[in-house]
């Protein structure tokens, strides 16, 4: 389904509710830029690190489609799970799911409250922008200890500039790319401000420092179109 959301006057904050379900995966591939792109990076940098019976969990899985993909590219058996907190989006995972034949352990679970035991490989593709700061840093911790001793984690997340008129034009670039994607300036600015406090990015040197510090020995950018990056962290 088309996403038309932001169409109508909306006064409530983002939320990940039936109706954002709905158009979800449309409104993915027209707000995200190479969000396509970015999803086979993450499957093709998951399989280089991946082995027989491995665990892979993605947090904020929403509709599954990035475990759906990595489920159909892999030669092995892998032991896969997606984590969310919205039944809605859980409900069209679980669809998709049986749809694909692919077998995933949908958890509705809040990401600061569930453990990730055995993990090979955590991606978060997306997500962590929704946590707060303070517990963002506890969560990061949390999955690099979960993590096994080789483990890897690869996530995306929206990123601004420390440098604010490089951020300004970044953004300005963003919102055209959205023009160009079918949004109107009404849709663009109403979803702007119910993302305001909700959606809350760091730059890419915060989100270094948060892995670096969390433990992780290494981390790098693997991709990054203007203001949305692909990270990679090694253990
Ligand atoms: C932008 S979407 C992620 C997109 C998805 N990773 C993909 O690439 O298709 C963010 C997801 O995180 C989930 N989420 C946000 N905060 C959460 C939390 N505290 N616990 C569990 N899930 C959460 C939302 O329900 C939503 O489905
Ligand atoms: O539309 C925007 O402004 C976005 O920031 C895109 C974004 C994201 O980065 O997560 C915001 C909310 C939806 O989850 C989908 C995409």
């Amino acid at each position: 389904m088309v996403d038309k959301i932001f169409e109508k006057s909306i006064k409530k904050q983002f939320e990940f509710d039936e109706d954002v379900a709905s158009v979800f995966d449309d409104m993915l591939n027209r707000s995200i830029p190479f969000y396509k792109q970015m999803q086979e990076l993450t499957i093709d940098f998951a399989l280089n690190y991946l082995k027989e019976a491995d665990t892979v969990y993605d947090l904020g899985c929403s509709t599954a489609s990035t475990l759906i993909e990595l489920g159909k590219q892999s030669n092995v058996d892998l032991n896969l799970v997606g984590i969310d907190n919205s039944s809605a989006m859980l409900s069209r995972a679980s669809k998709k799911c049986k749809a694909f034949g692919i077998d995933i352990k949908l958890k509705n679970e809040d990401l600061l409250d569930t453990s990730y035991d055995d993990a090979k490989l955590v991606i978060s593709n997306y997500t962590l922008q929704f946590i707060r700061p303070l517990q963002r840093e506890k969560l990061i911790k949390k999955i690099h200890d979960s993590l096994k001793d080789d483990g890897i984690f690869i996530f995306s997340e929206k990123v601004i500039s420390s440098n604010k008129v490089l951020n300004k034009q970044c953004i300005d670039t963003y919102y055209d790319f959205k023009k160009k994607q079918g949004y109107s300036e009404f849709e663009i600015s109403q979803k702007r401000e119910a993302l305001e406090n909700v959606l809350i990015p760091y730059t890419d040197d915060e989100n270094k420092k948060m892995i670096l510090d969390a433990g992780f020995s290494h981390c790098e950018v693997l991709f990054k179109w203007v203001n949305f990056a692909t990270f990679i962290a090694i253990k």
